[in-house]
């Protein structure tokens, strides 16, 4: 030692040199006496966060966020430094061991990554990449691979994006609110990640469905991304797995139930919409027993929609009415379809209440045109066909379970199989709303053979793709070239020889939720009607070209998302006038809205989509 600072003298002073050796020889006690002294700073919230030297990022404690303004802006769980390192070292040897490896999967993930760096460091530019290359980086940002993201959130997570709010912040939701560092907030897609895609309970790794959803919003329906928030509300997961990960950043315990769960939503509610009046809060990815209720809720007083249950519903009615256009029928023969749903959850009972609406409004809207719609659908779950024999039914499907008096001469009786279903139903449309890959499988495709239908449509509505009901190709494979096909998830289209293609149709609410949150704001329509959402849904129903909906195209190319969300958004805008739900936006008042025509309202809704170009920047001293 007494040589080393012999040599050390030569080059260091004193004072410098007494500190390296105590360092050396005591290296605690010497970063401990560092790290004590403390640090002055003139700035507080985000600031800090995106502040290399001073940012902790989710090893800041409780008081440490209170006292820095930060609270909300972190996920909930307080980790270690070194659980940071851990969690850092975890995720890089994963990487690693993925490249060596090669699962199919690491290419998208690695693509995310690359983005998100992209995203943390220059929105502008962001978004100018996934508006200009938005088939290719879709399916990144948003489903599949935003499921592969979520699932992997706690290992992913760098830099802070969105509020959470968790159920110990319970008191202080209306504080934290204003830890949010915009004044001006117009759209919330909050999760409590109880249903992250078809993937499960998530936990607060949810938040990634969020962010991926509001990239649409801003991709689609140039929302300014300086105004848009996404938001998780950790109440806990059910889920095993993370509730035993030393490195999930959520909290470990299990999900909040009853009252208490609903409190905790209601203060959030709240919270934002104090702060933000105006704001509209879409909620996504709730499992379905809160989803309907939270609905019914808040639909009355907020500015609000549940995406999967509304959004969902909308997107497979334009799809439904496409095939029957496929067929060569008029939109009208709709409540002729017969039609065969596998998934009795938000998703699936929320289509069925809106499409059966749809049929009941085009046979005389009657207690009669409603039976006749009802009838139209029969729906499998997990335990089979629902009829009223069903001990428990789900209040939510009660309405459409099959009847006594219906099932005897049909041969089928309650949990009869999916396979059964479609034998007996002979429907003119599969769809699967079940989170369950492959469940139609050969048997059921066989089935459909004999649908009484000239053009059988199978919509394999589930996502990511691992959850698809069935691929394109083995739709086309069995039912051949007059199959019409949609996936919630994309898939490549068929190349079925001859020249001729079997298309691959993306059914995804994408095609809608931006539409109606735009058409929702730039109305400024205090609540969002069923009237606004079935606007929506028969816009896009429309888009669609006779001549492409007779080739099996019945959604629009995702390049033509931007395009599609205008036109959704000027249908929302006309219909919330007609319904004198609109109050108006900035300087257009309710009159002038009123006033315009469709086209003057598309130009409107134009003219108020945010594009990715550099503002001028001018510097004014405080
Ligand atoms: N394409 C799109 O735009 C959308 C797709 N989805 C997808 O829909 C799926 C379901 O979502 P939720 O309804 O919220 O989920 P959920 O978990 O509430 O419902 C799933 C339903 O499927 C049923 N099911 C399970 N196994 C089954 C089987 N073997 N046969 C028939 N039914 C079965 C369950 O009993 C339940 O009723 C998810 O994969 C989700 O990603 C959801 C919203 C939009
Ligand atoms: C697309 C969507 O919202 C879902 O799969 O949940
Ligand atoms: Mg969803």
């Amino acid at each position: 030692m007494a040589s080393i600072s012999r040599n050390l003298r030569r080059y260091f002073a004193p004072d410098r040199l007494r500190r390296l050796l105590l360092l050396s020889q005591h290296p605690r006690e010497y970063v401990t006496a560092e790290c004590h002294r403390p640090v002055v700073l003139h700035k507080r919230g985000p600031d800090i966060l995106h502040d290399p030297w001073f940012n902790r990022g989710t090893a800041f404690s409780m008081t440490e966020r209170d006292r820095l303004g930060i609270r909300g802006l972190l996920p909930p769980n307080v980790v270690s430094s070194q659980q940071q390192i851990d969690r850092f070292m975890l995720d890089l040897i994963r990487l690693q061991n993925y490249a060596r490896d090669g699962p199919s999967d690491t290419y998208p993930l690695a693509k995310w990554r690359i983005l998100n760096r992209l995203h943390d460091r220059n929105e502008t530019m962001y978004y100018k990449v996934l508006i200009n290359n938005i088939e290719e980086y879709a399916p990144i940002v948003y489903t599949p691979t935003v499921g592969l993201v979520c699932q992997n959130y706690s290992g992913l997570f760098r830099r802070p994006r969105g509020m959470y709010f968790s159920s110990e912040d319970r008191g202080e939701m209306m504080s934290m609110v204003y830890n949010w560092p915009a004044d001006q907030v117009d759209m919330i897609v909050v999760t409590d990640g109880s249903r992250i895609l078809g993937l499960g309970d998530l936990g607060v790794q949810g938040i990634g469905i969020a962010i991926g959803k509001l990239d649409l919003y801003v991709a689609a329906a140039g929302i300014n991304p300086q105004r848009v928030l996404p938001v998780m509300i950790d109440v806990g997961t059910n889920n095993e797995k993370l509730l035993k990960d030393p490195l999930y950043l959520g909290l470990q315990e299990h999900r909040l139930g009853g009252d208490e769960y609903v409190s905790v939503i209601d203060e959030f509610m709240e919270a934002v919409f104090t702060r933000w009046p105006n704001v509209i809060v879409q909620f996504e990815d709730f499992q379905s027993k809160w989803a309907f209720r939270l609905l019914q809720r808040y639909r009355k007083t907020y500015r609000m929609f549940n995406d999967d249950v509304q959004g969902t519903a909308g997107v497979a009615i334009a799809g439904l009415l496409g095939a029957v256009r496929a067929q060569g029928r008029p939109m009208i023969d709709f409540p002729k379809q017969r039609i065969v749903v596998a998934g009795a959850g938000s998703a699936g009972i929320g289509v069925v209440n809106a499409a059966s609406r749809t049929m009941a409004r085009m046979l005389g809207n009657n207690d009669v045109a409603f039976e006749s719609a009802r009838s139209q659908f029969w729906i499998v779950d997990a335990h089979g066909l629902i009829t009223e024999d069903r001990a428990d039914i789900d209040p939510d499907a009660r309405p459409f379970a099959r009847r006594k008096g219906e099932l005897g001469h049909q041969g089928l009786s309650e949990g009869a199989s999916l396979v059964e279903v479609v034998k007996k139903v002979k429907p003119d449309v599969i769809l699967g709303l079940s989170a369950v890959g492959g469940l139609f499988s050969k048997e059921v495709l066989e089935a459909l053979k004999d649908s009484s239908s000239s053009r059988p449509a199978i919509f394999a509505m589930s996502n990511p793709t691992k959850n698809a009901e069935c691929t394109p190709g083995e739709a086309f494979s069995i039912l051949g070239e007059k199959a019409i096909f949609a996936s919630g998830s994309p898939f490549h289209d068929v190349d079925l020889g001859d020249g001729k293609i079997g298309h691959s149709n993306q059914g995804n609410n994408m095609y809608l939720f931006p539409g109606i949150g735009l058409g929702t704001l730039l109305s400024g329509a205090r609540l969002i009607s069923d009237g606004m959402l079935q606007a929506a849904a028969e816009r896009l129903a429309s888009y669609m070209k006779e001549e492409e909906v007779l080739q099996g195209i019945i959604y629009p190319p995702i390049s033509r998302i931007r395009d599609i969300t205008k036109e959704v958004a000027a249908a929302v805008v006309r219909e919330a006038v007609a319904e004198d739900l609109a109050e108006g936006y900035r300087e257009m008042d309710a009159r002038e809205l009123a006033r315009l025509s469709e086209e003057e309202t598309i130009e409107y809704v134009k003219t108020n989509m945010w594009s990715p170009e550099y503002p001028t920047i001018i510097y004014k001293a405080d």
